[in-house]
Parts: structure tokens; C-alpha cells; sequence
């Protein structure tokens, strides 16, 4: 796939508050692909696609006041969602799992799923996330959650009944609309696979709608030659499209549909989506998230939340630092569940 300057640029700085670099850090970025051209410019692209560092203390206080702490916020946010039914999102890695360097051992903690669970019972649950559904799902190991996996593109519902799902039969809830790609996808992570080979440290995954190629272990002297091979296999197949996610590029069906629009879809499933009295909190960590986060910013419903350590542009409104904080934030929302449902009934005993 052929990439021009402006696509570089894009990419860089994603449409809406996509791209996740910080304001001081994109605009030395901008430089650099005007000096180096193009392969310099996504080569810093990589580089930032997973921060270890911060240093910039005024970029910091300005983050922190226009994304405060989701926990900080935790009155405030209820307030806003009363009255209205809570539908829960989150993303997988890096939000539910540390980042790990190897993606086949990213394991979610007992507690984590213990949270899960308990959340599950208290409003609709999903898993949004760019891998492989049934790999997701062998991490997660809970059936009463809805999941979509390859960024969306892979879309099943709960096997096991809950309150929200008791009237359907069991795994009636299957989407997959780009299903013609499954020939194309295979073919590519074949010749991704082979072209890796002499690349150490760099790692191949299938995701069944999508490909991953890692680069969290690759020597950053190699980052551009691994760039520069995905490239020249992309370049025979102009249907896919690429994207960065955290030490990874992430090979996709170049179609209209992302996790925004797999929000839209589940909502609508769960017959929600013309209801003004709906409540969607998506919580993720990596670019791809940022469509979700848009679609609830378009929506002017519920809000997204950006796990990270770092100022990030991003369209979320509140941020958490890690899964830890996360699954703080989903035990307060079990928490404040059960108390509004005890206070419920004890007004309706005393009516
Ligand atoms: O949408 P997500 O659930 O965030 O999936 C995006 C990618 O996540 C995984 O890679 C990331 O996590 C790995 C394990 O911690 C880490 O090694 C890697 O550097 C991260 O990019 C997953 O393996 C990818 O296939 C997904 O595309």
C-alpha cells in the first residue's frame, strides 16, 4: 500500500483527537517529516505509539484538568448518569491486562474477573478489543460478557443467559461484515510471517479479521526495516489499511468500521440505541480506542475514559493511570450499583 505524506501526516495525528502523542512531542514529529521524509516521520509515529517517559510538567497539569481521574470524578460522573442505564465497554489489553512483551501471556488477574463478573450482573458488559475474539475470550473466560473482537469486525454475544439477555436464545448475537477478507487476512499474515523471520524479536499474530505486527521487543535499529517489509506487502493489497496501536502495527480490512461503530452496533442490539436514556462508558487505552470515544463524544451520550500514565490527545474525558485503577473505578460502580438498588427497595417498601 502506497503511502503519501499526508497519510504519514494523518496517521501522526489522527482525525478528532485520535493520535497519541503528546502536543510538544507531535510538533518535533512534524518537523521530522519535513526534514526526513516520510520513513522518519512513521518511524517516530512507532516510537510514541507506546510512551515510557514524560518530562513536560506543564503538559501534565493541563492533561490532568481537562482529563481528571475517572476515581477523583467517580460522584460526579453517577450524578450524570442518573436515571439512565449504564452500558459498560472496555477495551482488553492495557486496560483489564498490563502490557506485557509477549501478547500470548497477557493474563488478566483472578480479581479482574471477579470485577468482571460482578459487573456483568449489574449492567450489559462488553469487550472491545483488536485480537482475535476466542483468544480474548480464552484470557477472560466469561460468557455472560457480549465480545468484539478484531477491532470490532467480530461481534458475539453472551452464551450465557443474564438479566440482559435472558429472552434470546443463546448466541443469536453473531456479526462479522467483513468475512470475504478471511482469504486475503490469511494470505498476508503468511507472507508477514515469512518476511519476520529474519527480524529478531518481532512477532506475527493472527487476530482471524486482522493481523498484528509487533515490535515492543525489536531492536528500534530494525524498526524501519520492519516498517518498510509490512509496507511492501500492503502495497499489493490496497483493500486492507494500516494503523499503530502500542509497539504494534495492525493490518485491517480497509472498510468503514471500527470500534466506534461497533458500540453503535451492540447498543442497537441491545435495543438501546434510540434511547435517550442510555448511559455507554467505554474505557480503553490505545488509538484504535479513540473511535469509541468519538462516537460517544457525536452521540452526546456517556463518556470514554483513556487508560494512561501519559498526556495523550485524546477525545476521553476522564483517564485512569492503569488496569489496577481500573478495576478500582468497575468495583466503585459494583459498589454504587448495589447501594442504589438497596435504596430503591427500601422506598418502595415504605410506598
Ligand atoms: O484493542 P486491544 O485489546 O488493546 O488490542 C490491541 C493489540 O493488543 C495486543 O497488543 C498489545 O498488548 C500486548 C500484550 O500486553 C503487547 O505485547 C503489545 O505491545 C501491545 O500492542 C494484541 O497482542 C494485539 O494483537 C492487538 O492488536
Amino acid at each position: 500500500m502506497s503511502e503519501t505524506k499526508s497519510e504519514v501526516v494523518a496517521q501522526n495525528k489522527p482525525q478528532q483527537g485520535g493520535g497519541y502523542i503528546s502536543i510538544s512531542r507531535r510538533s518535533s514529529i512534524f518537523k521530522n517529516l519535513e526534514i526526513n521524509g516520510r520513513v522518519n516521520g512513521f518511524i517516530e509515529s512507532m516510537r510514541a505509539s507506546s510512551p515510557t517517559h514524560y518530562s513536560l510538567s506543564q503538559d501534565q497539569t493541563s492533561w490532568i484538568i481537562h482529563h481528571p481521574s475517572a476515581l477523583d470524578m467517580f460522584e460526579q460522573i453517577m450524578e450524570a448518569s442518573k436515571g439512565k442505564k449504564i452500558v459498560m465497554f472496555l477495551d482488553y489489553d492495557g486496560t483489564l491486562s498490563p502490557i506485557v512483551e509477549d501478547p500470548d501471556r497477557a493474563f488478566m488477574s483472578n480479581s479482574m474477573r471477579k470485577t468482571l463478573m460482578k459487573l456483568a450482573r449489574c449492567f450489559p458488559t462488553a469487550i472491545v478489543t483488536g485480537r482475535c475474539k476466542d483468544k480474548v475470550y480464552n484470557f477472560v473466560r466469561l460468557a455472560e460478557l457480549y465480545y468484539a473482537g478484531s477491532h470490532g469486525l467480530d461481534i458475539k454475544g453472551p452464551t450465557r443467559t443474564s438479566k440482559y439477555n435472558k429472552d434470546r436464545k443463546a448466541e443469536t448475537l453473531i456479526f462479522q461484515p467483513a468475512s470475504q477478507f478471511l482469504p486475503m487476512i490469511d494470505q498476508v499474515y503468511q507472507q508477514l510471517v515469512d518476511k519476520m523471520k529474519p527480524i529478531p524479536g518481532s512477532i506475527v499474530e493472527h487476530n482471524k479479521f486482522c493481523v498484528s505486527v509487533h515490535f515492543r521487543c525489536v531492536d528500534e535499529k530494525k524498526w524501519s526495516e520492519l516498517a518498510h517489509q509490512v509496507k511492501s506487502i500492503l502495497k499489493n493489497y490496497p483493500k486492507l489499511r494500516l494503523t499503530q496501536g502500542r509497539k504494534v502495527l495492525e493490518i485491517r480490512p480497509n472498510i468503514k468500521w471500527d470500534k466506534g461503530k461497533a458500540l453503535e452496533f451492540l447498543l442497537e442490539s441491545l435495543g438501546l440505541s434510540n434511547c435517550n436514556d442510555v448511559f455507554p462508558i467505554y474505557i480503553g487505552d490505545d488509538r484504535s480506542d479513540e473511535d469509541a470515544f468519538k462516537k460517544l463524544r457525536d452521540r452526546g451520550q456517556g463518556f470514554g475514559i483513556l487508560v494512561s500514565k501519559f498526556p495523550k490527545e485524546t477525545s476521553a474525558s476522564y483517564s485512569l493511570q492503569e488496569p489496577n485503577e481500573v478495576m478500582d473505578f468497575l468495583q466503585r460502580l459494583v459498589e454504587w450499583k448495589k447501594v442504589s438498588l438497596r435504596s430503591r427497595s427500601r422506598v418502595l417498601m415504605c410506598t
